[in-house]
């Protein structure tokens, strides 16, 4: 660890991040006047991205804000969508196997970090901070030719190779999760946007079931394989669709973009069955807060954010794991499964007779969804985003005395 590290606490690994110290401003910390974000690929990494640009605009409504991405990711709908200026440089993601794209590689980045660098200069930023994908090594490389603070947020439970390499520039590193272990670096919780943390299901819960036409009269779950959707849980919820209907479970199912399917397909006009129970498909959910309230239960992947916003607002949960990567999405969801909010389930066990044997009960067990519920929402996360402003404030006052 670094003597600024030292300086400014080290190691907190012992505070939970609901009730984590809130890192204390400096009497003399420099007003922010322009913040350059990057992130992207997956809203993985985009939402807490937002979140904090929100908790930035909020502390001072005239900061410059620029978002960072990769051409080809979510952050080209997302972040506009949402009001903040977005640039995207090359997407330069590393080889993992000797192909054409192995050999381009060198070339990519090269620009990758060019542009990044000119994104860093012109909007002559005060500090860079990195939430994760490919699009953060030119970033951080792009800070340090400017000579411009670096602050990392690792959403994860097992770091990211983008913050294994930003970490070696900065010592204001920022995790999520209990289990994360990186030298120096802070447990300060997920940033979660103020729509998730903020809301009240039961006063939102009239609006949202109007909204994908669902009754109150029936327990109902959401569906959805994070950002991207997981076939997996699509293919298992498909094959359980007549059963789901003739047990009088609703379910709204977030499928992912271009993974939307029929759920009438496999149903004859009679509906034999007898269930009336509604099926709603989706491809992707632009106010997830909407479904959050309309649900009972939600299955999904444990990518870091879903974790972290459903044990938020107190929304029991069946996780389904990714199983490829670096198995962080089951260390991801260890917290909460171990408070009893939320059960995991392996990728190869979620099939339709899963859903049938235990997701309906449990969907029909108020009782138990309500102990989870409870549970899950001891977890925190509430003020990460304010945390995190606190750091980057942190960052670019040790810059200015160094
Ligand atoms: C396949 C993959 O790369 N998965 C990674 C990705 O997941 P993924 O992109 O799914 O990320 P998360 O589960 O962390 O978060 C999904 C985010 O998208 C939002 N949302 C989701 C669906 C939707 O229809 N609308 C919507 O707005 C959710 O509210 C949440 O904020 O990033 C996570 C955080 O680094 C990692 O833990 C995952 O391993």
């Amino acid at each position: 660890m670094s003597d600024t590290a030292a300086e400014h606490g080290g190691t907190d690994s012992s505070a939970r991040s609901g009730d984590g110290v809130v890192p204390a401003r400096s009497s003399d910390a420099a007003a922010l006047t322009s913040v350059v974000l990057a992130g992207g690929g997956t809203a993985g990494h985009i939402s807490p991205l937002l979140a904090t640009a929100d908790a930035l605009r909020r502390e001072n409504p005239d900061v410059r804000i620029t978002v960072v991405g990769s051409v080809g990711g979510l952050e080209e709908t997302i972040v506009p969508e949402r009001g903040y200026d977005l640039k995207v440089i090359p997407k330069a993601a590393f080889p993992r196997r000797p192909d054409l794209a192995a050999l381009r590689f060198p070339l990519t980045f090269r620009r990758a970090v060019r542009q990044a660098t000119d994104v860093v200069r012109n909007a002559e930023a005060d500090v860079v901070v990195g939430f994760g994908g490919y699009v953060c090594p030119p970033a951080f490389l792009a800070a340090r030719r400017a000579g411009v603070p670096i602050v990392v947020h690792e959403g994860n439970a097992r770091p990211g190779l983008a913050t294994r390499l930003g970490a070696r520039f900065t010592s204001f590193i920022a995790t999520t999760f209990s289990a994360t272990k990186l030298p120096g670096a802070r447990l300060l919780g997920m940033p979660l946007r103020h729509e998730i943390t903020g809301l009240d299901r039961a006063a939102l819960r009239p609006e949202a079931l109007r909204e994908f036409g669902l009754t109150d009269a029936m327990p109902t779950i959401l569906v959805t394989g994070g950002s991207l959707g997981a076939a997996r849980i699509n293919e298992a919820f498909a094959g359980a669709v007549a059963a789901l209907r003739s047990a009088g479970v609703q379910v709204l199912h977030v499928t992912g973009r271009g993974k939307e399917f029929d759920p009438d397909a496999g149903a004859t006009a009679a509906k034999p069955d007898g269930g009336d129970a509604a099926y709603v498909v989706l491809p992707y959910a632009d106010r997830m807060e909407l479904c959050y309230a309309a649900a009972d239960l939600v299955v999904t992947r444990a990518g870091a954010n879903m974790v972290c916003e459903t044990a938020s607002i107190g929304l029991p949960a069946v996780f389904v794991p990714l199983p490829i990567g670096n198995g962080e999405q089951r260390l991801n969801c260890a917290d909460v499964v171990d408070a009893g909010g939320a059960i995991v389930v392996d990728n190869a066990d979620f099939t339709a007779d899963y859903v049938v044997q235990q997701v309906i009960p449990l969907a029909k067990n108020a009782d138990r969804l309500a102990l989870m519920g409870a549970a899950a929402r001891a977890q925190g996360h509430g003020e990460a985003d304010e945390k995190l402003v606190a750091m980057i404030h942190e960052a670019v006052s040790a810059a200015a005395r160094s």
